[in-house]
């Protein structure tokens, strides 16, 4: 088969170091039968140790030359598709099972947005396993008060429990990023609060809007302009503030939203 020239601008980094793919493999633990979507297969360096185990995989592969090769291959079910646009409680459907569990080396010009995308769908979403920039990830895990944390911070850490776990540097892709990445584990907590997830993202982009000043400046005008008159203590910096003091919030605030 001709050789594939990497597509910049589908963030085409190619996984090449066999330990780190390994190592990667290990911490997703695929147990064969079991029903997992690859975002991003590309040239399949995931993809074939994870269906060796699986027995079948689904991958989502937005590189038509690429969907085109993994199209011989017997054992993957392949939607070509930008994972954006992919309904993925209609895939869990397909699959006939009411919970997959999702990896990927994703392309890390849309991480961001493939986030939230699946937080759509953590209904129908066991695990999640991405390798993504390593900054991305410290902000995903970062605590309270340290200057990682941000947005992204609370906006998943409210709805999984995370762990880095896996560095991985430029040398392991080809060809190589030019930022550091990392292995994250993603599990939607068992008992999340019932918070309006529309609600909870615009409260909180307003909070992190001006993240050095007083929320009094950000968050304060948006709440009084929803006549709250509740406790919540805007004389913080948003990056002080607790992922549960934010759900706190969002949970008074629920009724104003419906
Ligand atoms: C960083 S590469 C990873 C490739 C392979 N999994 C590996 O580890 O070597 C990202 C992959 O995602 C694909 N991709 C980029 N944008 C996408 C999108 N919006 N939807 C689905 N796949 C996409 C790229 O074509 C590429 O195959």
């Amino acid at each position: 088969m001709s050789k594939h020239i990497p597509r910049k601008r589908f963030g085409q980094h190619f996984l090449s170091d066999s330990h780190i793919i390994d190592a990667i493999v290990s911490g997703i633990a695929p147990v064969a039968g079991e029903p997992m979507v690859e975002i991003g297969p590309g040239l399949a360096a995931l993809t074939q140790p994870l269906v060796e185990r699986l027995g079948h995989l689904t991958v989502v592969e937005l590189d038509r030359d690429l969907a085109q090769r993994l199209r011989g291959h017997g054992q993957l079910t392949v939607i070509e598709s930008d994972v954006l646009r992919v309904d993925f409680a209609q895939v869990a459907r397909d699959m006939n099972v009411p919970k997959v569990r999702v990896v990927g080396n994703l392309p890390y010009n849309i991480s961001t947005p493939i986030l939230f995308h699946l937080l759509d769908y953590v209904d129908v979403i066991q695990d999640q396993h991405f390798m993504l920039q390593k900054e991305v990830i410290d902000r995903m895990v970062a605590a309270p008060s340290s200057g990682d944390y941000s947005r992204l911070s609370v906006m998943l850490q409210w709805r999984y429990a995370m762990e880095n776990f896996l560095f991985v540097p430029p040398a392991s892709f080809d060809p190589p990023p030019r930022v550091d990445s990392a292995v994250v584990r993603m599990v939607p907590l068992a008992d999340p609060a019932p918070v309006d997830v529309k609600l909870m993202e615009e409260m909180v982009q307003v909070a992190f809007s001006q993240r050095r000043k007083k929320l009094r400046h950000t968050l304060g005008a948006w709440l009084e302009g929803r006549g709250y008159g509740g406790e919540f203590d805007v004389q913080r910096r948003a990056e002080e503030v607790p992922v549960a003091d934010y759900v706190r919030l969002a949970l008074e605030l629920k009724p104003a939203a419906g």
